[in-house]
This record gives structure tokens, C-alpha cells and sequence, in this order.
């Protein structure tokens, strides 16, 4: 089969991007898994399936990792799916609304960004109570569309991202559905850098946009520094998290901003 596809990138977060408005595609975890090897496929770390919208909304989200494995949220891969369904609209519109596993998504088009409305943050534990061997940091715990682990760390550049990564994904804490796993340092009041170990790659990639969000509620409730959060990843970029605390550990209206852009389009025998 012949399929066409798009790709694009979130901040250094890359995607392959499919129309299935139709529901013609009826891709398989090993399929997909072959579209993002990066040495056999087109090469992404994960795969986005525009389908129609079942409750509502203008569309649903398919979100699929790099594994073939399917995934409640993205939050890079929501401002790629917002800028690709608004272009796929009739007359532009300043947002659409998209429905996810972690339930219905606004993105909205502000300027050059997207902004994405991303649904409330679960499950916030400070101190999870999980530790790893030769990581000195408390691991924090919160779901904002799906699992994250954040530990603060002092020397971020020198932190080994990939070994610590994985042993918190696979940490039994976290057991059965794992976590990602997130490491920041704070540059300066409301501004972090993070490096995101993602569940589903098995690797660092350059940024992961449900981990900004986990990191700056964190930064937050660890330093009280307000709304927006700046913060700085690894593919080079600033993204900026915005929020309002309900709670004492819980927030609303959480959003997150920054670049979605196309790369290139093709087709490939699958
Ligand atoms: N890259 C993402 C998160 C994608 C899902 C994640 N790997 C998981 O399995 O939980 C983002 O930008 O949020």
C-alpha cells in the first residue's frame, strides 16, 4: 500500500502525520513502528492519525509512539495536529478542537505558535517515593495527558538523561503503564531547561511538551515562582506553560505554547 504522509516537528519532537478523515487506514503497531525507524521508515518519535470527531469536536487525535504503541496525549504532537487540522479547514480558524484519549483539546493559533488548552493535571504526588540508583533527586509524580516523573537536578548537561531515564520508566512504582521521565534545573525564577526521557522511544528526544507542563507545575509548587513558566529543551527552544492553581496541588486552564511546523511530505510503500 501507498501511503501518503506528512511530517512535521514540535520543537524538536518529530512526527509522521497521517489523514485518516476517511478511516481508510487501519495501520498496525508494527507499521507504524516501521514509519518512525529512523534508518528504514521515514523516521519519527511518534505518529499522529487525524480521524473524525466522534463527540463534537472538529476532529479526534490518534497519537502513537515511536513503538507502535499507542498513547493518551502528546503535547508537541497537539500543536503539530492543531497547525495540520486548521490548514485542513475551510477558512482558517483561530482554534480547533480536537478530542484525545485525555479528553477534548483546544489549540489556537497565536501568531507564529500554538497555544494548546490542555486538559487538568491528575495524579500530582510531590515525592512519589521512587528512587533510582545514583540519582540524588526526589522524584515527583503528575499525569497532564499522560504519567511524568520530574526530578530537579543541579548539573542537568552532565546528567546521565538515558541511564536514570529508564530506570524510572521501568520503575515499579510506576508499574504497569511506566512513566516518562523528566529532569530539570532551574536558570532562573520561572525559567527551567529540562531533558525528557519518553516512554514509547525507549530514548532523550528534544523535547516533550506533557513534560514542559509537568516541570513547570513542579517548579511552581516547588519555588512558588507564578505563571508563565518558561522553559527551555533540548532541541533549542523556549516554550512557555501557563496555568491557575485551584488547589493546593491542583491547577486549571494549563496551556502550552510554542512552534508546530511542516518539514516535508511523501509517500511510502507500507
Ligand atoms: N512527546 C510527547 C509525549 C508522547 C507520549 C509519551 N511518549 C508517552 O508514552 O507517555 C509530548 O510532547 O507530550
Amino acid at each position: 500500500m501507498l501511503l501518503h504522509f506528512y511530517k512535521m516537528n514540535g520543537a524538536g519532537n518529530d512526527f509522521v502525520v497521517v489523514d485518516n478523515r476517511d478511516l481508510s487506514l487501519n495501520l498496525t503497531g508494527d507499521q507504524i513502528e516501521l514509519l518512525c525507524d529512523r534508518h528504514r521508515g521515514v523516521g519519527a518519535d511518534g505518529l499522529l492519525a487525524v480521524e473524525p470527531a466522534e463527540n463534537g469536536a472538529d476532529f479526534k487525535f490518534r497519537y502513537y509512539n515511536a513503538d507502535g504503541g499507542e498513547a493518551e496525549m502528546c503535547g508537541n504532537g497537539a500543536r503539530c495536529f492543531g497547525r495540520f487540522t486548521a490548514a485542513l479547514m475551510e477558512e482558517a480558524p483561530d482554534q480547533v478542537t480536537f478530542e484525545t484519549i485525555a479528553g477534548t483539546l483546544a489549540a489556537e493559533i497565536v501568531d507564529e505558535n500554538i497555544r494548546i488548552a490542555m486538559s487538568d493535571p491528575v495524579d500530582l504526588q510531590m515525592d512519589s517515593g521512587a528512587s533510582v540508583d545514583g540519582l540524588d533527586a526526589t522524584l515527583h509524580s503528575v499525569n497532564t495527558g499522560v504519567p511524568h516523573v520530574v526530578a530537579y537536578v543541579d548539573d542537568l548537561e552532565n546528567t546521565d538523561v538515558v541511564r536514570h531515564g529508564r530506570a524510572i520508566r521501568n520503575h515499579e512504582r510506576f508499574a504497569p503503564k511506566g512513566t516518562n521521565a523528566n529532569f530539570a534545573t532551574v536558570l532562573s525564577p520561572g525559567h527551567i531547561a529540562i531533558r525528557t526521557y519518553e516512554r514509547g522511544v525507549e530514548d532523550e528526544t528534544l523535547a516533550c511538551g506533557t513534560g514542559m507542563v509537568a516541570c513547570a507545575l513542579m517548579h511552581h509548587l516547588l519555588t512558588g515562582a507564578p505563571a508563565p513558566v518558561k522553559v527551555d529543551v533540548k532541541g533549542g527552544e523556549t516554550l512557555e506553560i501557563g496555568f491557575e492553581k485551584t488547589g493546593e496541588q491542583q491547577f486549571t486552564k494549563v496551556t502550552l505554547t510554542g512552534t508546530a511546523d511542516f518539514v516535508f511530505e511523501g509517500d511510502i510503500e507500507i
